[in-house]
């Protein structure tokens, strides 16, 4: 071997203090991007940038990018810099300028930034994260899927899971036993969007160890190296990750869904089965290249073609709608009837809209009856206003762009992120942001806020395909409980909630348990 000094030990000791200096060079000589832009930023440091808090799970995402934004907005800067690990990221304040890059410049931010590599990793090639002209095109095609029509198609197999959920309920206001309302509701989720999206159903609310629950549970929970996993993507270019073979989907999750969802297409196509859910418009769109009022999902003869979307596509398509589908929605109405379990006045008054309304539709909770009911709408809204379950959003810069208003020139990949925590807890727009007051989304209240401070399903282009499946399931969810049962917060939940500093989605680290008591 060729040592330089003579001795193996001292060469080593050479190479890695050499490699060190060069890294402490390169982090000091990136650490002084923004100042050569003239964006103000917050001083970071070696080697995590400003995220330090998020590897020491001190706290998460959200809370994470809602701190820069409160230094900022404290500041009076309409915009600043932060820096994750090396790498700069640009954090908007100001809603016009975050209504510029959501909206009206869109073209210059298509791409949300995430790692995508259909070959090893085919379900990583999804709605969520695919990018410019991919994501555009399978935008148009899905964008049917989720039409008010077909809403009302899937609602009959919506409202039949809430009879599941009310048995439930019922048993435990007989027994009197405190009910784990953030499982029983990610349960009810779960059975939807199963039913919905795989066109299976899952009956997790009956039987809570199905492969269902196990695997929507795994989709989020991660361990401090699948944490550290999800930032890898942001830190490395592709070509690397391409090299390494890198996978964004956890190995057991993928296999789990694709392999029920060859098995159920391959089930459908060869007995031509129609059912009202999202599986039957993606084989239309898989085998006939567009979604029709058909029933069947196979023209005769033809055995699964591949026109619009190949079965890859579409089993990515399913893991998106599920894994962004089911805990968003169980949350947002946990967090609800958390809030109205403490609030007798609000609890009532939303019930007596509900009971009014399903009275004028012979008591059955239908889509006509769920789409009157204006203030379950100001109380969902609230809901996502506090505790929103994407509560960050990002965005790559696709073009160069000028920041209007500033000096700001944005560099082609530059990452973005909407601190949206920040926004819906900032008391210029939402003054005492911590009270639960639906009263914020009266129609008067709502339009004297500036736009771009609400932003629950993110906005422009880009924003949340299921919106409607999503409110309505949560809709659906709130009338069943409600028009039935009064809620009260039992002694066993542990106030204040404490967040879970691991997860992307805005949820609690423990139970919220309740005390039902069946109506008269
Ligand atoms: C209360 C329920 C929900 C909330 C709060 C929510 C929130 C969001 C947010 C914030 C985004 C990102 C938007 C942006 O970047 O501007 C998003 C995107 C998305 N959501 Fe939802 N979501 C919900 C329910 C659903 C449901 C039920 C589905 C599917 C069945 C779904 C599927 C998606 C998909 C596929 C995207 C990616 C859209 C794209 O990039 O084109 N979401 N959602």
């Amino acid at each position: 071997m060729f040592l330089v000094s003579g001795s193996l030990t001292y060469d080593l000791v050479a190479v890695v203090v050499t490699a060190l200096a060069g890294l402490v060079i390169y982090y000091k000589w990136s650490f002084t991007y923004w100042k050569r832009r003239g964006l103000e930023y917050l001083e970071p440091s070696i080697p995590f940038g400003n995220s330090a808090k998020l590897f020491t799970a001190k706290c998460n995402f959200a809370e994470q990018f809602a701190q820069f934004y409160n230094e900022f907005k404290r500041k009076g800067l309409k915009h600043g810099g932060v820096f994750m690990f090396a790498r700069p990221f640009y954090i908007p304040v100001d809603p016009a300028i975050i209504k510029n890059i959501m909206q009206k410049d869109f073209s210059h931010f298509v791409d949300r930034g995430f790692y995508v590599n259909e070959e090893v990793d085919p379900l990583s090639g999804h709605l969520f994260s695919l990018e410019g002209d991919k994501w555009k095109n399978l935008r148009a095609k899905l964008t049917a899927t989720f039409t008010s029509g077909k809403m009302k198609m899937m609602f009959e197999t919506m409202a039949n899971c809430a009879k599941d959920l009310d048995d439930l309920t019922n048993q435990a206001a007989i027994s009197r036993e405190d009910l784990d309302i953030k499982e029983i509701l990610a349960r009810f989720t779960t059975d939807i969007i199963s039913s919905c999206a795989f066109g299976v159903d899952s009956n997790s609310l009956k039987n809570p160890d199905t492969q269902f629950r196990y695997y929507g549970t795994r989709i989020f929970q991660n361990s401090a190296w699948e944490n550290f996993k999800n930032l890898v993507q942001f830190m490395f270019p592709p070509k690397i990750l391409d090299a390494v073979k890198f996978k964004t989907t956890k190995p057991d999750v993928a296999d789990f869904m694709f392999n029920l969802v060859k098995k159920t297409v391959a089930y459908r196509e060869k007995n031509n089965v129609y059912r009202k859910d999202f599986l039957h418009l993606l084989l239309q769109l898989k085998n006939k290249g567009k979604i029709t009022d058909e029933e069947s999902v196979v023209a005769n003869g033809d055995k699964g073609k591949e026109i619009a979307l190949t079965i890859n596509e579409l089993a990515a398509q399913v893991f998106v709608f599920f894994a962004a589908g089911y805990e968003t929605s169980s949350t947002t109405m946990t967090f609800t009837l958390f809030e109205l379990s403490q609030d007798h006045n609000l609890q009532d008054k939303l019930r007596q809209e509900i009971n009014s309304v399903l009275a004028k539709h012979n008591n059955q909770i239908t889509y006509d009856a769920i789409m009157e009911m204006t203030y379950m709408d100001q109380v969902i809204n609230e809901t996502l206003r506090k505790y929103p379950p994407l509560a960050f959003l990002n965005r790559k810069c696709t073009t160069p762009y000028d920041v209007p208003g500033t000096n700001l020139h944005i560099e082609k990949g530059t990452m973005v992120v909407i601190p949206i925590l920040g926004l819906h807890h900032d008391d210029e727009y939402y003054p005492e942001p911590s009270k639960y007051d639906p009263d914020r989304f009266s129609a008067e209240n709502k339009n004297s806020r500036p736009s771009f401070t609400w932003m629950p399903f993110g906005e422009g282009p880009r924003i949340c395909i299921g919106l409607r499946f999503g409110m309505l399931q949560s809709k659906i969810g709130l009338t069943a409980l409600l028009s039935k049962y009064r809620v009260t917060l039992s002694n066993k939940t542990k106030t204040p909630l404490a967040m879970d500093t691991k997860s992307f989605i805005t949820t609690c680290d423990t139970g919220i348990w309740l005390n039902v008591a069946k109506l008269d």
